[in-house]
């Protein structure tokens, strides 16, 4: 997969993955649209890592209620593979971007899979927004390796520890944090990333 992305590139007009996002991930078409200005949402914050090592973290403004929108993953480029491969094959970018921009290993760690052929990926330089801070929330636990019994260890705490679920609208324009349970007021935020998002950094 590294070597793959170091051969990045827009994806030309004509392109043949590109027939097959349009038909087959018109939802995820529409994240492209990016970021909108002066949402009113402004539930969560951006601060230091509860978690050690884990650099900054997202954290709730206010008591927040399960259901509750937390914050939107923003769509700043798409990464595109080919068939059930894992090798991606192409970047599109929202207005405002252009190649080579987030398509390097450390964007890669920004990256939320919305279907089986496409990624979103939110800039990480872009983090002061309320409204777009789902690309900055932490996983409760990190998997350890691939040893014996890491896999199971990760599914537990990291599902224990989750308080919030990644969730397209069903329009497909956005991806939104939302919250599976109550959240206090000055608690981070914590959504699983799955094990394959670990076992692809673990790659890298
Ligand atoms: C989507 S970013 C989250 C924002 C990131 N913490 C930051 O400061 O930019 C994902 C990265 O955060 C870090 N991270 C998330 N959860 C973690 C955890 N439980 N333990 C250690 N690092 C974690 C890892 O470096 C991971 O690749």
């Amino acid at each position: 997969m590294r070597s793959a992305l170091r051969h990045f590139a827009s994806l030309p007009p004509g392109h043949p993955s590109l027939a097959n996002f349009t038909s087959t991930n018109t939802p995820a078409m529409a994240l492209l649209r990016g970021r909108l200005p002066s949402l009113p949402l402004s539930r969560v914050s951006l601060r230091r890592s509860l978690l050690p090592g884990a650099g900054r973290g997202v954290f709730a403004s206010r008591a927040l209620r399960g259901g509750e929108l937390l914050t939107l993953f923003p769509g700043d480029a798409l990464l595109v593979r080919e068939g059930d491969g894992e090798e991606v094959s192409g970047v599109l970018y929202s207005a405002g971007y252009a190649p080579p921009a987030l398509t390097g290993d450390a964007a890669r760690a920004y990256e939320l899979r919305v279907s089986a052929t496409v990624s979103a990926v939110g800039d990480p330089g872009k983090a002061g927004d309320p409204a777009y801070l789902g690309h900055m929330c932490n996983d409760a636990w990190a998997l350890g390796g691939r040893g014996r019994g890491k896999g199971e260890e990760y599914r537990e705490r990291s599902g224990g520890g989750a308080n919030a679920i990644f969730e397209l609208f069903e329009e497909g324009s956005h991806v939104g944090v939302f919250a599976t349970r109550d959240i206090e007021r000055g608690e981070e935020v914590y959504v699983s990333y799955t094990e394959g998002y670990w076992l692809s950094r673990m790659q890298a």
